[in-house]
């Protein structure tokens, strides 16, 4: 049996059932006018509490994905539940941040906000005030409640933008690119927010083309290529089934991969200065006091852990051809 959270590609895994998943699609495919398929059977399954980073290329099919769970765009085969229920059941407890709302740039953070919250059918008049209040402090805006949008900095808006999906209670978050176009400081803002809504126990579902953020950001991920789900699983399991190396840099390579060859190490390949080999079971420490006890210089000395990167190279063959 394959474990739970291992990367899979055609079946949900064993152990998440449509109970203790946020969303779990099956099949679903959009075909566009004109026969493009921009999404194809996929199969995928959020863990409830996960920060889960749904990542792929630029026209990989993310944002379609999300349309869809968002009942933006229908189907063209395939079935989907959110928080276990038909998705019309469950929309109003999932926010949701697909092109950032528009605010005014003359009103103030919490009087957007207000404006916002009146274009929604759905919520309460009476607790218009409370909630806003409440989506600016999770946000960490209340500080600057007052202030005029155009005011506020990059990584300001998006947080605003993020206050506004929360303006109700929500169990699930869906984000579609939000680090998108800002500033690096904006970037850690909206990462570190991420980070903090889900320690609060709702789960987020978010979109990035970007490798190293899903990485930092995110408990779990799902990898996408060309409308297809190539991956999916935890963070730890995408990349656990690569192997962890290490690498030596010694002026003594040789010296240093027959020391290693020694010690037990498979795969040993000495290049130049360079010699790597798989890590294994071994303690980087003793292999380092092994090589000193031997004679060889050691330079450096690093434990090198696949990347998402690895993982996508390793299963596709290709570059994941953005960076961050
Ligand atoms: N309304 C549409 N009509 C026809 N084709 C579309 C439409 N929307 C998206 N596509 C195509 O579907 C594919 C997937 O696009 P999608 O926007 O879902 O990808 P994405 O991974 O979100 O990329 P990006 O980050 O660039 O938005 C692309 O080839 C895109 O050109």
């Amino acid at each position: 049996m394959q474990e739970a959270g291992a990367p899979f590609g055609a079946a949900p895994p064993p152990g998440i059932g449509a109970d203790g998943a946020a969303i779990v699609t099956e099949g679903l495919t959009k075909r566009f006018r004109g026969g493009q398929i921009a999404v194809n059977t996929l199969n995928l399954a959020v863990p409830r509490g996960s920060v889960f980073g749904f990542l792929g290329p630029n026209g990989s099919g993310k944002t379609t994905t999300i349309r869809m769970l968002l009942g933006l765009v229908a189907p063209t085969a395939g079935t989907y539940s959110v928080l276990g229920l038909p998705p019309a059941q469950a929309l109003p407890r999932v926010g949701a941040l697909v092109e950032g709302p528009a605010f005014y740039p003359y009103l103030s953070g919490a009087a957007n906000l207000l404006r916002f919250d009146s274009a929604d059918p759905t919520a309460q008049r009476g607790t218009a005030k409370r909630r806003i209040a409440d989506a600016l402090d999770r946000v960490g805006l209340s500080a600057a409640a007052g202030k005029r949008f155009r005011n506020y900095s990059l990584g300001m808006r998006q947080r605003l933008a993020i206050a506004a999906a929360l303006l109700g209670p929500r169990e699930l978050l869906i984000l579609d690119e939000p680090t998108n176009g800002l500033d690096p400081q904006g970037t850690r803002e909206v990462r570190a927010l991420v980070k903090e809504i889900a320690a609060d126990g709702t789960t987020v579902f978010v979109s990035s083309h970007l490798l190293a953020e899903v990485e930092q950001m995110c408990t779990h991920a799902a990898i996408m290529r060309t409308g297809e789900l190539v991956a999916q699983g935890t963070i730890a399991s995408l990349s656990g089934g690569l192997v962890t190396r290490v690498r030596i840099e010694t002026p003594d390579a040789a010296d240093a991969a027959r020391v290693l060859g020694t010690l037990g190490l498979a795969d040993v390949r000495a290049a130049g200065a360079e010699v790597t080999a798989e890590l294994g079971g071994h303690a980087p420490e003793r292999i380092n006091a092994a090589l000193v006890g031997e004679g060889v210089a050691v330079r450096g000395l690093a434990v090198v852990r696949p990347s998402l990167e690895d993982v996508f190279v390793g299963l596709t063959g290709e570059g994941f051809d953005v960076d961050g």
